[in-house]
């Protein structure tokens, strides 16, 4: 039996200011995502940052909250259930998928057991980051490691660590693009947003910036757009210090404020629809667009579980699964080996 374990950052499990503090601290805790010496860090986090940020998060997250809980999870776990249904129509019995999150529940220790109990030895750990970011894709790695720490016997494990220019990514997202377009029409611009990071991150070697502008490269030549019809930005920015530019919610007010009155916008680095995509930007970045002047704008959803995802997703593991002992795994169909 092969196990996927999916990964994604995490959320809060309510929509309230004790859940949120929850998750910030565990999440903000993280040395790999901020990189303050503790002794700087620890009275910030504790002291402004938990008393003030949670109840504002909190006002985001309920303005996005589903019936069934947080877009992220639900998304994330919707994605799961899709690829599980794929790999039992595939090669029933052989393969079993299972989320986990970096932050809060359901655990990478609890993920890993469940996949240990299904009689997993040969793993997959896939972050759910097209881009590596050693803030998110690095972190998962760690938490990994630091579980398997306490086995006796550990699976053979394959870390998936990016596919920022994989074809077959670059495909779902340009085909998801081109199939909303057909739906709703095409704006005059397309605004390609990811999420920030530190510019110190990249100064110190994160390849996180150059792999977002490999992807945008790929995606506007695959939707044959000319320089005059895109932009690439980055939102989420967090704290004082600079972040990697130009800021999504700056260009908006530019853009508003230049003439351009209707945008689209997608997020390529996010894989599931969370916070970031649906208030931050959705809502938010809406209203900043319209309240300079702008006329509409318009979210693509991420790739969430749209069956183009979840192809794309069994092409960027099959390379991986033909090298593994052959007598063990199945053989990997054909048909699903061609990209396009
Ligand atoms: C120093 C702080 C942060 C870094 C560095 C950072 C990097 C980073 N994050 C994502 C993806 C997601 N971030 C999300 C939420 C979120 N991110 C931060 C801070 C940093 N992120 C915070 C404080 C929050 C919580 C929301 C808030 O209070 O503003 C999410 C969504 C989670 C959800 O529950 O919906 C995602 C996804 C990436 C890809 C990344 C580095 C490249
Ligand atoms: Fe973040
Ligand atoms: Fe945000």
């Amino acid at each position: 039996m092969i196990g996927i374990l999916v990964v994604n950052l995490g959320t809060p499990d309510a929509p309230t200011a004790p859940a949120v503090r929850r998750y910030l601290r565990e999440f903000l805790s993280d040395a790999r995502v901020v990189e303050l010496p503790r002794i700087l860090w620890w009275p910030i986090l504790n002291g402004p940052i938990l008393l003030f940020r949670p109840a504002r998060s909190a006002r985001n997250y309920a303005s996005i909250w589903l019936p069934d809980g947080s877009p992220l999870m639900v998304y994330s776990q919707r994605q799961c259930d899709a690829l599980q249904a794929h790999w039992d129509q595939q090669c029933p019995g052989q393969v079993r998928v299972k989320l986990a999150m970096r932050y809060g529940k359901p655990s990478i220790a609890q993920g890993l057991a469940v996949l240990r109990d299904a009689g997993c030895r040969k793993l997959f750990v896939v972050p759910l980051y097209p881009q590596y970011a050693a803030a998110t894709t690095a972190s998962i790695f760690d938490a990994v490691g630091k579980e398997l720490r306490q086995w006796r016997e550990i699976p053979e494990i394959r870390m998936i660590r990016d596919w920022y220019e994989h074809p077959a990514y670059i495909h779902a997202l340009a085909d998801s693009i081109r199939a909303w377009w057909r739906e709703h029409g095409q704006a005059e611009r397309l605004l390609i947003s990811f999420h920030g990071l530190p510019e110190s991150a990249v100064a110190k070697g994160d390849p996180y910036r150059s792999q977002c502008e490999k992807t945008t490269a790929l995606l506007v030549k695959e939707l044959a757009l000319s320089d005059d019809q895109w932009i690439q930005t980055f939102q989420s920015r967090f704290g004082a210090a600079k972040w990697l530019q130009p800021y999504t919610d700056k260009t908006l007010v530019e853009l508003a404020h230049s003439g351009v009155s209707r945008i689209d916008i997608v997020c390529p680095g996010f894989s599931a629809d969370c916070v970031e995509t649906l208030q931050e930007i959705a809502l938010e970045g809406k209203e900043t667009f319209l309240q300079a002047g702008g006329q509409e704008l318009r979210y693509i959803p991420a790739l969430n579980d749209n069956p183009l995802w979840v192809t794309a997703f069994s092409q960027i593991l099959e390379p991986h699964w033909r090298h593994w002992d052959s007598r063990e795994i199945l053989p990997f169909p054909r048909s699903q080996a061609k990209i396009g």
